[in-house]
């Protein structure tokens, strides 16, 4: 499948060795995860080439090809509320991921739609079977 991974950049970057993780993970399943390049530490600096249009305008023709998210929200980010948000806007099932302690938005967990699905994990060995449930059950 052609998946969308989403994490917090701006806010904190303190979930990349878990979206590392989750993306060499997806990729050895034999998924394309488009944003392949947020697993990297340097990923800011990477886009820092780029204008502030050009990152939303390749993220979102991203997010119209996809045909799922995986979005991790332990870290709260306008980015990927934004982008949880523009993907069930247009039919894509959204899995939001979080640390089973910590605290996320209602705007998240109080969503009814039926793309939206949430995981909570200790670790990287209890997420990513979720992920793959999920991306099976698509
Ligand atoms: O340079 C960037 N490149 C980029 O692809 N994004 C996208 C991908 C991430 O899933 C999300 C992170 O948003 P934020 O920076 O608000 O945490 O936005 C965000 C930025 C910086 O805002």
């Amino acid at each position: 499948m052609e998946v969308y991974v989403s994490c917090s950049l701006t806010g904190g970057r303190q979930d990349q060795p878990l979206v590392a993780a989750l993306v060499a993970h997806l990729e050895a399943r034999g998924h394309r995860v488009l944003t392949a390049h947020l697993a990297h530490p340097e990923a800011m600096a990477q886009d820092a080439g780029l204008s502030p249009v050009a990152v939303f305008e390749r993220d979102t023709e991203w997010l119209r090809a996809c045909e799922a998210v995986v979005a991790e929200v332990s870290t709260p980010s306008h980015g990927v509320g934004f982008e949880v948000a523009y993907a069930l806007e247009r039919g894509k099932p959204v899995l939001c991921c979080h640390q089973a302690e910590v605290r996320v938005s209602r705007m998240l967990t109080g969503n009814p739609s039926p793309l939206a699905t949430l995981a909570a994990y200790r670790d990287a060995a209890d997420l990513l079977p979720q992920v793959d449930a999920f991306l099976s059950a698509r």
